[in-house]
């Protein structure tokens, strides 16, 4: 479970990202977070295990303060958090496999991981994760030899050997074409409902966005302007947290 109890957001420069946001995510939800560009969406999901720093309020992860934390706490809380990213974040000349690994590197010693030792448990943990993700018979390929849409299941194979139990995925299909667009949200999809990961997605495309979630939150001026099912987020409600009409190019028009 996360939640944001008061969280604000002020960058040095004076730009408000997060203004005063309360909300609960519950374990095994599928969000996806909604917005115009600017409207906050990053600022919210890298807030969770503070890759952005609040300005004010607290966010507790599975009963943790993640805000208070310090040293071996925040590293622990950390842990049971994997990150996605729109441009996977892999070693793109190491292999796949190498790369899957590095999500054991937080319960290991800094010099075993140096020499590069996982143990055999970690090794049946990554590949397992691979073939989740379908794409155990590129273990042994460079991760810069596979497609954008492999790359980004190697990274979703990453957080699920780091045993994640929240996945945040920061547009994470924004680089991709519509038909790796629709495989890697079948991924994420069916990882959160079989293994029951809080999934906690930003997103720009409004179809996407209703296919995928069990929860939509809009956000608008880093506030958060809907917070409902599916069938409660009509264009008129997204139009609401847009403040325009819906436009072409927010429909990607993935084939079901
Ligand atoms: N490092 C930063 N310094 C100053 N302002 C920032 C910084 N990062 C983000 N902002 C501002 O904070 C607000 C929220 O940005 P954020 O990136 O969270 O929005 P977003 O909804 O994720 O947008 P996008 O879809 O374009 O990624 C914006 O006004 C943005 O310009």
């Amino acid at each position: 479970m996360i939640e944001f109890k008061n969280v604000s957001k002020v960058y040095p420069n004076g730009t408000k990202g997060l203004n005063n946001i309360n909300l609960t995510m519950q374990k095994g939800e599928f969000i996806v977070v909604v917005g115009l560009s600017g409207a906050g969406k990053s600022t919210l999901l890298r807030s969770v295990n503070r890759l952005h720093e609040v300005s004010g309020g607290e966010i507790i992860v599975n009963g943790k303060s993640i805000t208070k934390a310090k040293g071996r706490n925040l590293y622990e809380i950390r842990r049971d958090i994997g990150m996605i990213f729109q441009n996977f974040n892999l070693v793109k000349r190491s292999s796949v496999l190498r790369n899957v690994l590095s999500g054991r590197v937080g319960y290991h010693s800094t010099l075993r991981m140096m020499l590069g030792m996982f143990p055999q448990h970690d090794k049946e943990l990554a590949l397992k994760a691979l073939d989740r993700v379908n794409i155990l018979e590129k273990a042994y390929s460079r991760a810069d030899e596979l497609s954008g849409g492999q790359q980004q299941r190697v990274s979703i194979a990453r957080a699920l050997a780091q045993e994640a139990k929240i996945i945040l995925a920061d547009e994470p299909v924004a680089s991709l074409d519509p038909l790796t667009t629709k495989q890697v949200m079948d991924d994420l999809k069916r990882i959160n409902e079989e293994l029951g990961i809080t999934t906690v997605v930003n997103l720009h495309f409004i179809d996407l966005a209703r296919q995928y979630a069990t929860r939509i939150i809009g956000l608008r001026a880093g506030e958060v302007v809907f917070d409902g099912s599916v069938d409660e987020a009509t264009d008129e409600k997204f139009a609401e947290i847009y403040g325009r009409p819906i436009q072409d190019e927010e429909l990607m028009g993935v084939a079901k």
